[in-house]
């Protein structure tokens, strides 16, 4: 594949540790500043360090804070104490650059008007107004037709989100998000709404990519085996306000395929994490 779509070489150099994404002793209290609603703790004191090239996953029951905290590495979320860092540098500070982060959620967001290869440019010109990356725009149309290909998408560059399936459209939505070569991905369930087969072969595709392109991936999903199948350390958070309740280290062998799922190792990891699951209730 073409080197073009590897992590890039500056990132590594402005990381000042091994770990890419760090929350340290954040807590997120929603309305903790409106004395006219009652406040929602959703995350507490999280201490979470992920390294460079690393596939982490995180899982937890519903409402204890999985988003939140995806929301709050994105910068899109502000902690309410402790801090949030990517490569070293404060999410909420003047020095984070947005570029440094893919975002991939649930539901693809591709404009049904604009073909799949407008599409997957779309974040590069609303980073480019934004003034977060600078370059040719040559330079990111040659890196769609890479991503085309690296996605599996070749053949349809010029057709319209609703020519494709829903797994196709959730591919444009992974482009979209290694177009401007970001170093981490942060990904909000984007399997959760596909049929379990798509899923499944969508799942050894990413792990394809993440092993092509370098990148760094905190994935949030409600699938305790698709969480075993990607990652490299699972980590199970509390019913609300979430805590960090475990931090499993998944040793089974990469490449994984469709055979890892049958193997003896993935199903005893698989219902140790179920029963752990099952006694945070
Ligand atoms: N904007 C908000 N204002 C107030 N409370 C919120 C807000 N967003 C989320 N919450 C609350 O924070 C808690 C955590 O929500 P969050 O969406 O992060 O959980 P989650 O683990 O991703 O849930 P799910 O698995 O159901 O998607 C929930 O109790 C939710 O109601």
């Amino acid at each position: 594949m073409s080197n073009e779509l590897a992590r890039d070489p500056e990132a590594k150099e402005t990381a000042s540790a091994e770990e890419v994404i760090s929350f340290d002793g954040v807590d997120k209290v929603y309305g903790a500043d409106d004395p006219a609603k009652e406040s929602v703790t959703a995350l507490k004191d999280i201490d979470l360090d992920i390294r460079q090239g690393e596939f982490v996953s995180v899982v937890g029951p519903s409402g204890c804070g999985k988003t939140t905290l995806l929301h709050m590495a994105a910068g899109l979320l502000e902690a309410t104490n402790g801090s949030v860092r990517i490569n070293g540098v404060d999410v909420q500070g003047p020095d984070h650059k947005r570029k440094e982060v893919g975002l991939v959620f649930q539901h693809p967001v591709a404009l049904e008007w604009r073909t799949v290869r407008k599409n997957i440019l779309l974040p590069v010109q609303i980073l480019k107004e934004n003034g977060a990356i600078e370059g040719d725009m040559d330079e990111y149309r040659d890196r769609v037709d890479d991503l085309i290909s690296l996605v599996g998408l070749e053949g349809f560059g010029d057709s319209y989100p609703n020519e494709l399936s829903g797994g196709m459209q959730q591919r444009v939505t992974i482009s979209q998000s290694l177009v401007y070569n970001p170093s981490v991905l942060l990904m909000d369930e984007p399997f959760g709404s596909l049929d379990a087969m798509t899923k499944d072969q969508l799942n050894v595709e990413l792990l394809r990519i993440w092993r092509e392109t370098e990148k760094t991936i905190l994935f949030i999903t409600h699938d305790l085996d698709e969480a075993v199948f990607l990652s490299d350390r699972v980590v199970v958070l509390s019913p609300r306000p979430g805590e960090v309740a475990d931090d499993v280290e998944i040793d089974l062998d990469r490449p994984r395929n469709e055979e890892t799922r049958g193997s003896e190792r993935f199903v005893e990891l698989s219902a140790a994490l179920h029963k752990n699951f099952r006694s945070l209730r």
